[in-house]
């Protein structure tokens, strides 16, 4: 039986990059269904940042189109990429949080520069309702060297939803945490896409992440999307590109 389709949120058709003679991406397609989970997976150096780049249009691609929320990512003028911005959420593999702010203070900005208009009352009850939801209330005052690696990465996950994206990229999510609190941190991910039905697109090289996560997998290999299937379909194939990523 034919899977149904889902509404698709991110549709990326034969997109080429090159830095000079060398080919990043060369010819890569994607579609990301809404409510999904995809993970791509690539060695090191394959283009998994170029990628991401090119998607929130930090990058322009020699040819091809991303289409996000019915948009050409690679067409849009700066006022479009903005807006088209504030809809896609980035959790970064160092988290990004400042140093000399508190945590209140980390979650507060987000919110204050996209939405200069709100009330503070408004500021504060997001504020805390995000920290609720990865349960760190307590750490408003706090500034984060007081607070361990995976906490940061929750704080920075709550930072990430404060503005409700729609769909949120995240970049290792789970590298330099222990498993139990890598477990912590999928369980979140997963949690939280639930409650707000955001789309993502995981960039990891954890296995344990991408088994718990993926709904769907892309393997990313010579700038193309190699193959693409569940966790379960690529890990019993028994092709050698593909193995090597289970073994
Ligand atoms: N601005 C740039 N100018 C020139 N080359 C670049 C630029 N950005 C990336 N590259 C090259 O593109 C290739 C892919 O890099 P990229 O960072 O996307 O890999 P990656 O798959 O994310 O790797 P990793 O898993 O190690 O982070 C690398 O060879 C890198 O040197």
């Amino acid at each position: 039986m034919e899977k149904v389709k889902n509404e698709a949120v991110i549709v990326i058709k034969d997109l080429v990059k090159a830095f000079g003679e060398k080919v990043i991406l060369d010819g890569f397609n994607m579609t990301v269904e809404k409510g999904s989970n995809v993970v791509i997976l690539g060695k090191s150096g394959s283009g998994k940042s170029v990628l991401i780049k090119c998607i929130i249009g930090l990058l322009q691609p020699d040819s091809g189109s991303i289409h996000v929320f019915n948009g050409n990512v690679p067409e849009m003028n700066e006022d479009e990429l903005d807006e088209a911005r504030s809809k896609i959420g980035f959790l970064f593999q160092s988290n990004a949080l400042y140093d000399s702010m508190t945590i209140r203070e980390n979650l507060e900005f987000p919110l204050l520069r996209h939405w200069v208009d709100i009330e503070k009352e408004e500021v504060d009850r997001l504020v805390s309702e995000a920290l609720e939801n990865v349960d760190l209330l307590h750490t408003l005052d706090m500034m984060p060297s007081e607070l361990s690696g995976g906490m940061l990465k929750r704080v920075a996950l709550a930072r990430t939803m404060i503005l409700r994206p729609e769909v949120i990229l995240y970049d290792e999510p789970t590298t330099g945490l222990d498993p139990v609190t890598s477990r912590e941190i999928e369980d979140l991910i997963l949690k939280l896409q639930k409650k707000n039905h955001t789309s993502s697109i995981i960039i990891s090289h954890d296995m344990n992440c991408v088994k718990n996560t993926a709904d769907l997998v892309v393997l990313l290999l010579e700038g193309k999307c190699y193959t693409e299937g569940t966790y379960e379909e690529l890990e019993q194939s028994a092709d050698q590109n593909i193995k090597q990523f289970f073994e």
